[in-house]
């Protein structure tokens, strides 16, 4: 028999809440911890979801709390399922409530404005004592909570670890990869968040599959260049966390920076489009702090350059994609070339 584990999963977005339902399911105590004490009564009573998944019934082992401490003492194991901007914060109160050498996931895909940080990163330095993880790859929330098949990556150094969340959320529409690549994991979450806003003007402004491939295909090229710079390895960009999570968010209308995207292209203003939206989009945060460490790095980034100067310039669409398509003649798959 597996072992009965008591989890607590941080914030109930879409995705905290699709990942604490998985691990309910598979009969582990699980506490989602918000902070909207109406959405917690609405979980506890009517085990759902309303503001982000009203379709999605909950499984009733399912509980909701807005205490931090109620929901993290005696767990073994905690994910991290809030917004880049409030991880230190919130992993920061966890410092006070958590076991020693308890597991900590962070399934966040954004960056940390000071110093470039991915989210492990920031967890290592609040929770010294925790076992940390990554969970990332193509998962659009809605499509998991409507039981299509889906599947993500456990990345840890931690043998071990990556074993205990591939058993916790494995059922018949989930599979979960292990890598021991954490860095690259995380890093391919977070840029590709970007390159979905650009497919998403792509789309609204029509164009053909030739160029949504090379826009893609390019992107791809792009991240693994600057991941060379940053010391990763680009062959992780090859799995479900690189090029797999480019592909969901590059194609889809459920994706939140595909959506911003597809809006900027029909010429809304960005802060509108942001306060309509009313969830996170990570890649409006994150294209600023790529195209300030590309520039540091040296890194050559046409488009991330293309994409920061039509939303933050005066340059219009057409400009920049002129300047793109006139830049010098280049290589495919540059950067395994030595
Ligand atoms: N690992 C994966 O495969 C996936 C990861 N994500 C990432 O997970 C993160 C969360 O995504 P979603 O749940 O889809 O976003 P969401 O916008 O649906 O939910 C985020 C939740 O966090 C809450 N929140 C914000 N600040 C908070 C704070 N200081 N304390 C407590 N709660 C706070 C918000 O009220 C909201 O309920 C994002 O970084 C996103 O990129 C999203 C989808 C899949
Ligand atoms: O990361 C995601 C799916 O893998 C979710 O993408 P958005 O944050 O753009 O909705």
């Amino acid at each position: 028999m597996t072992q009965r584990h008591q989890i607590a999963v941080l914030g109930g977005g879409s995705f905290g809440t699709v990942i604490a339902n998985i691990m309910a399911e598979n009969n582990h105590d699980v506490c989602l911890w918000l902070r909207n004490s109406e959405r917690a009564d609405e979980i506890n009573r009517d085990h759902i979801n309303s503001a982000y998944l009203p379709d999605y019934p909950l499984n009733t082992n399912l509980k909701a709390s807005t205490d931090l401490a109620e929901s993290i003492t005696g767990c073994d194991i905690v994910f991290m399922a809030v917004p880049s901007s409030s991880s230190r914060d919130v992993a920061a109160e966890v410092a006070h409530h958590i076991n020693d050498n308890a597991i900590v996931v962070s399934t966040t895909k954004g960056i940390e404005h000071d110093g470039f940080k991915l989210m492990s990163e920031v967890l290592a330095e609040e929770l010294p004592k925790a076992r940390i993880g990554v969970l990332s790859g193509p998962n659009l929330a809605k499509e998991i909570a409507a039981q299509q098949i889906a599947a993500t990556v456990i990345a840890s150094k931690d043998e071990e670890l990556n074993e205990i969340i591939q058993a916790l959320l494995h059922c018949g529409n989930f599979r979960v990869y292990a890598s021991s690549d954490v860095f690259g994991v995380e890093l391919g979450g977070a840029l590709k968040n970007v390159y979905a806003i650009m497919a998403g003007m792509a789309a609204a402004l029509g164009i053909g599959q030739n160029t949504i491939s090379m826009l893609m295909t390019r992107s791809l090229a792009e991240m693994s260049r600057f991941a060379v710079q940053k010391g990763a390895d680009p062959m992780t960009f090859l799995g479900l966390s690189g090029v797999g999570d480019l592909i969901a968010t590059c194609s889809s209308p459920l994706s939140r920076n595909y959506r911003v995207g597809y809006e900027l292209g029909h010429g809304k203003n960005l802060d509108e489009i942001v306060a309509e939206l009313g969830q996170v989009a990570e890649g409006v945060n994150t294209l600023k702090l790529l195209k300030q460490q590309a520039e540091e790095l040296g890194v050559y980034m046409p488009l991330v350059n293309g994409l920061y100067d039509i939303i933050y310039t005066p340059k219009s669409i057409n400009d920049v994609v002129g300047t793109l398509m006139f830049a010098e003649q280049s290589r495919d798959v540059e950067f395994t070339v030595k």
